[in-house]
């Protein structure tokens, strides 16, 4: 039995990072459940990637605190049952995929290599081929194998999916489910494109500007806000201030996304629960700075 069941994944307290430029992280307080898949979602420079290298043990916090499965990352290095899938996916681009798979048998104490072989094989990855000659598709299922052949408890992927096509996309995302299914592991994973994290994230952690937005259940987060559809007309006043996340109009349709459960009645509007998409974007755009004050809302809506 491991040592850290019902602990959290990742626990972060008053979490902030600065660099010389200003703060990109500030504040951050949450936990990340164990044995499930989070998404980390925010716009451009909204401090995933310093989330995920403080995660790592790459960087130090300037404050707060943060905790990897019950443990505090000592000095530098990562811990050793967390693996961690950089963006730019480093690959030897001159080695076989056999001779990576053996470097990584090499390079790490833990490692299962059959199940790191088994992996590729089912990818259909070639063994005798190039890492340079790969697809992206190809070289991101060797880089997933290349991290899941050390076991780990905690997976940290940063933006995985870039650069796929949908297809790819799909396929990464399916062999990546398979694998949290059978060995129960943690995932954190971010991504710009909202519509691949939909069924797929059980919890949610929302950044931008450096701060948490929104962090949660995916289920309760959802079931915990409303989408109001109606007249444009008069919709400004018709929602108490303190519930609404985000309200947008046409001339003649009044979008509200408000906390909480549908007010009673109301002539002529229409509630439902809204998607993630819907949810993420709207409390995005709701704390989205004015124009030239830092970070900006990009993330993909598809
Ligand atoms: N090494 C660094 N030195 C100075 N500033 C940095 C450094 N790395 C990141 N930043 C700044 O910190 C903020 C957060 O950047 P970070 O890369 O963590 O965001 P991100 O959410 O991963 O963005 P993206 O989606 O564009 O990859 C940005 O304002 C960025 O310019």
């Amino acid at each position: 039995m491991s040592t850290t069941d019902g602990v959290a994944a990742l626990a972060a307290e008053g979490l902030g990072k600065r660099y010389k430029r200003g703060w990109a992280l500030q504040n951050c307080t949450f936990e990340l459940p164990r044995g499930r898949v989070s998404a980390l979602v925010g716009p451009n420079g909204a401090g995933k990637s310093t989330l995920m290298a403080l995660a790592t043990g790459l960087l130090t916090p300037t404050a707060g605190a943060i905790r990897v499965l019950g443990d505090s990352p000592v000095s530098s290095g990562t811990h050793p049952r967390l693996a961690f899938l950089a963006q730019d996916k480093p690959l030897y681009r001159g080695f076989t995929v056999e001779e990576m798979l053996r470097a990584g048998s090499a390079l790490n104490q833990e490692w299962d290599h059959t199940y790191a072989r088994g992996l590729v094989e089912s990818a259909g990855v070639p063994f005798h081929a190039r890492i340079s000659t790969l697809s992206g598709g190809q070289r991101t299922r060797v880089a997933l194998a290349m991290a899941l052949g050390r076991r780990p408890e905690l997976i940290v992927l940063d933006e995985p999916l870039a650069d796929l096509d949908p297809l790819a996309r799909e396929e990464v995302m399916q062999a990546l489910m398979a694998e949290v299914a059978e060995t129960g592991m943690t995932v954190l994973l971010s991504s710009h494109v909202l519509a691949d994290l939909e069924g797929i994230c059980d919890h949610l952690l929302l950044l931008a500007g450096g701060r948490v937005r929104l962090a949660g259940d995916v289920e309760d987060l959802l079931a915990g806000h409303r989408l109001m559809i109606g007249p444009s007309q008069g919709a400004e006043s018709r929602f108490p201030d303190e519930i609404v996340v985000e309200s947008r109009s046409t001339q003649r349709q009044a979008t509200v996304l408000v906390r909480g459960h549908a007010p009673a009645v109301m002539p002529g509007w229409e509630a439902h629960e809204p998607t993630l998409e819907e949810l993420a974007m709207a409390h995005l755009r709701s704390a989205r700075p004015a124009a030239g004050q830092g970070a900006t809302a990009e993330v993909a809506a598809a």
